[in-house]
């Protein structure tokens, strides 16, 4: 009970969802801002999207199977809208990194795929949601947060998110996504080997994605995340379908789940989302113009 209290003074100081809204809708991160200073336009769109952030007061939640491209997608909404990606995944990974006391036990935790506990987790996002507070963040993106009934109802209960995008693909084409997945040791970025080329069958579209290659820089220092064997993804993806896919009826039930089946890779997709999403890209657009 103790890390859901944290959570609460951490999410919504005072407990109200208005709280929460007029403290996430002040500046954003300051490494939300990389380039505002170096050119005046640059610092024009910077403030166009706190604007617009801070307009859609974006609280989204991202919801899908392991695999099927939340980081990818959320992140880049992330940029899109000047809000932080906060991904659950990712605080776990710091974590174990640190070496701190919680890592032992949290690595035996994640390389058998199980979902770590909601005290851990609840603990280990209001830290980061404390940390973005201190420096002013605006809104959020979510990714593997909340993974169980438990964990959305104690979200429901500090704040008010407005949007949960479900992204859905098939689940021969999460494995392999999942197997191909690759983290360059050095500059963190993400790439995929896999290419998937699925022919359409038993009433299912083909559905092409092609890899995501690195850079020749990155290319020698490739890891794979230790949780992306094939038997653990079969686990993690079991998992998901027990404790996840309840969330889906959850926020169903309360009319805030847009459905996205991902047609391909992100050169169809992207596009596709933002359509959904009544949003544009204004950096694609200059690039498909040019
Ligand atoms: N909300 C959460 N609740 C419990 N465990 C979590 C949560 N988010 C992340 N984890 C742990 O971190 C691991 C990696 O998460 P993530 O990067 O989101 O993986 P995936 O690729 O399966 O979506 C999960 O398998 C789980 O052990």
């Amino acid at each position: 009970m103790a890390a859901v209290q944290r959570l609460l003074r951490a999410s919504a100081s005072g407990g109200a969802a208005a709280a929460a809204r007029r403290r996430m809708s002040t500046a954003l991160a300051p490494e939300q801002t990389p380039a505002a200073g170096a050119f005046p336009f640059a610092a024009a769109a910077e403030r166009a999207r706190r604007r617009m952030a801070e307009e859609r007061n974006v609280q989204w939640v991202f919801l899908g199977c392991p695999g099927v491209g939340k980081g990818t997608y959320a992140s880049r909404l992330s940029r899109l809208l000047g809000v932080p990606h906060i991904a659950t995944g990712d605080l776990v990974r710091d974590e174990l990194a640190s070496s701190g006391p919680l890592s032992v036990q949290l690595a035996e935790i994640v390389n058998q795929g199980k979902l770590v506990s909601d005290e851990i987790i609840i603990n280990l996002l209001s830290k980061r949601l404390k940390k973005g507070e201190e420096q002013g963040e605006s809104g959020f993106i979510l990714d593997g947060f909340p993974r169980t009934v438990k964990q959305a109802e104690i979200l429901d209960g500090v704040t008010d998110i407005d949007m949960v995008v479900n992204l859905k693909l098939r689940e021969d084409v999460l494995v392999e996504k999942c197997l191909g997945r690759r983290i360059c040791g050095q500059c963190g970025k993400n790439f995929n080997l896999a290419c998937i080329d699925v022919k359409g069958e038993n009433g299912l579209p083909p559905i092409y994605m092609a890899p995501l290659l690195p850079p020749n820089n990155c290319m020698s220092k490739l890891i794979t995340r230790a949780d992306d064997t094939e038997e653990v993804v079969r686990n993690r993806l079991r998992i998901y379908n027990d404790m996840s896919q309840p969330v889906e009826g959850f926020y169903r039930q309360q009319g805030k789940l847009l459905e996205f089946d991902l047609p391909g890779g992100i050169p169809e997709s992207w596009p596709k989302l933002l359509h959904v999403l009544n949003l544009e890209d204004q950096e694609e657009m200059k690039l498909a113009t040019a």
